[in-house]
């Protein structure tokens, strides 16, 4: 049996050269649906579904700015002796600029999967990925944050936070400073000089975000990075992350498990179907920031955790029966 919708916990919450990441000519373009607009994919087989529900006033979350990064038709299939793993088939997602993107999915469905191909860290066996951004000259396009933290443990704080800087040749004063502003912004003066084993799990995802931000990338790709927290420091992380977010404007895509998390993060919530993953549905999240308990309505917060559950609770159940072998 499929687990019940999760409830509303108690938390207090506070001249563009398109890049392509990997392409191959397929013309199974799909349009990303605007929330209001009539699914129409050109050959009738509508695989994106975008929602916005009735009640939340009308105004769109993200403010629809361009769109930063584009998946058409992606397929990725894992291939190994022991047999294939079909991944990922048919994305297509669009993500605007200066958008925080939430992902949902069953696990194992290819969140990971699909984030390291925007990411540029694997590449589509079909498809294509976009980033429509102008490549900067002395900055990334994409940082990764991952939930294993991704630091150096022979490295102190400071040079784990200015070591994209370093790789780039900015000049060891220079990179201190911004180091040091990023490592105040999360709470971690002081620790300038700790090595990662003198900090605890929550410090050290707090270094991995203050490396992503001092590296200045367009487009933040987060793969769960505080899952592997204590509900507190996670909640406290999510507000830094957005205090961060909110100051840069920066485009996110942040992969989750937690309806709750992604409702009070994202603009936008993906729901992916079980494996092979593609997007099911977009549900827009029309609720005013900053996302405090004060301000959210309670019923329009459960109407959109409906609607994402609803979307989401066919899948884990497909996905578990796999797993489970009672199917294919
Ligand atoms: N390197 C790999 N080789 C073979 N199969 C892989 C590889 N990486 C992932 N897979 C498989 O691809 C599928 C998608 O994996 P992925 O990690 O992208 O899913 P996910 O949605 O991020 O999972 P979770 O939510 O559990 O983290 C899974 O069935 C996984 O076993």
């Amino acid at each position: 049996m499929t687990p019940g919708p999760p409830q509303f916990g108690s938390r207090s919450w506070p001249d563009v050269p398109e890049r392509k990441r990997s392409s191959s000519s397929n013309s199974n373009r799909l349009a990303m649906r605007d929330a209001s607009a009539p699914i129409d994919d050109g050959d009738g087989d509508a695989s994106v579904e975008s929602e916005s529900i009735e009640g939340g006033g009308s105004r769109p979350a993200s403010g629809r700015g361009d769109p930063c990064l584009r998946a058409t038709a992606v397929n990725k299939v894992y291939r190994s002796p022991s047999g294939d793993v079909s991944a990922l088939e048919d994305v297509t997602l669009e993500v605007y600029d200066r958008e925080f993107f939430c992902l949902v999915g069953p696990s194992g469905c290819g969140k990971s999967t699909f984030l390291r191909l925007l990411g540029g860290l694997l590449e589509c066996d079909s498809g294509e990925i976009e980033i429509l951004k102008p490549e900067p000259d002395d900055r990334p396009t994409t940082n990764m944050v991952f939930q294993e933290y991704g630091i150096f443990p022979w490295k102190s704080v400071i040079e784990n936070v200015a070591f994209g800087l370093k790789m780039r040749g900015v000049p060891k004063s220079r990179r201190h400073e911004i180091a040091r502003r990023y490592i105040r912004k999360v709470n971690l003066d002081g620790f300038e000089e700790s090595y990662p084993h003198q900090l605890s799990g929550g410090m050290k995802q707090r270094v991995s975000i203050a490396r992503a931000f001092a590296n200045d990338p367009e487009i933040f790709l987060m793969d769960e990075p505080f899952g592997a927290l204590d509900a507190q420091t996670k909640q406290y992380l999510l507000e830094e992350l957005l205090s961060l977010w909110n100051e840069s404007k920066k485009t996110v895509v942040y992969v989750t498990h937690d309806i709750e998390e992604a409702i009070h993060l994202g603009d936008r919530i993906g729901v992916m179907s079980a494996r092979p993953g593609r997007i099911k549905t977009v549900v827009d999240v029309d609720l005013d920031r900053p996302r405090t308990r004060d301000n959210i309505p309670v019923d329009r917060f459960e109407e959109i955790q409906e609607a994402v559950w609803t979307s989401l609770s066919d899948e884990v159940e497909r996905s578990v029966e796999r797993s489970s072998g009672r199917t294919p």
